[in-house]
């Protein structure tokens, strides 16, 4: 997807991948990263997730990537919270207590302005990219992260029946993307209640990621 794909969809409010509620699998699964309050956590392709939210609620700290300005400055007014505004190479960096977001092109982030983080939450970050970006992606975020644990979400579904975005992405290309860099475990695969965008016939699957 191009950037202004992205773009219009925040400008025109079209965000149906917008929880209303923290992810019920973030708040079940999260336990299995084995992370303690305090850990600085990534979220690539953040958006203004409710999963934010609720990672701030439970003592963690809090490291987001996201494309759109619209967006984050509706995060740190949902959170009620002032940012402070700093440019950091090709990216603009958003801070507040506990909180960094980096906007621009995660594709920019370098490891050495992210920083050490302890975990990585990918909801709808892997899924959201078409097939020639995501070996880009999962390289990238393997490096940037030194391989930190990830819990990672995933669609799958028929894709003949759906256009992505979310694309498909069963367990065969989770491993091609993480087997050589992480030990891989599935800790879920549920049907998606009514399916995909209420529709077309999906599982979601939980991974969890850790370095072998
Ligand atoms: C499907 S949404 C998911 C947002 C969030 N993870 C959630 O669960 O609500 C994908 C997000 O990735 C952002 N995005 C797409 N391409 C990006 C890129 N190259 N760099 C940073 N963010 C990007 C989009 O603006 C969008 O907010």
């Amino acid at each position: 997807m191009e950037p202004d794909f992205w773009h219009s969809k925040w400008e025109r409010n079209e965000i149906g991948f917008h929880g209303s509620d923290a992810n019920p699998l973030l708040v079940e699964h999260f336990g299995a990263l084995a992370r303690g309050p305090g850990s600085r956590i990534f979220l690539p392709l953040c958006g203004k997730t409710l999963d934010i939210h609720w990672l701030l609620a439970q003592g963690y700290r809090v490291v987001g990537a996201e494309l759109s300005p619209l967006a984050i400055a509706q995060l740190f007014a949902e959170l009620g919270v002032e940012p402070t505004v700093t440019r950091v190479g090709a990216l603009d960096h958003y801070a507040a207590p506990d909180i960094d977001v980096y906007v621009g092109d995660f594709f920019d982030l370098k490891r050495e302005t992210l920083g050490p983080v302890d975990a990585v939450y990918d909801r709808a970050a892997l899924v959201a990219l078409p097939n020639a970006m995501r070996h880009r992606y999962a390289a990238h975020l393997a490096d940037i992260t030194q391989r930190a644990p990830q819990l990672l979400i995933c669609f799958e579904y028929d894709p003949r029946q759906h256009e992505g975005p979310p694309f498909s992405i069963d367990a065969d290309e989770v491993r091609l993307h993480y087997e050589g860099r992480y030990h891989l475990t599935r800790l879920a695969h549920l049907d998606v209640e009514g399916g995909l965008k209420g529709k077309t016939p999906a599982k979601e699957s939980v991974w969890l990621l850790k370095m072998a």
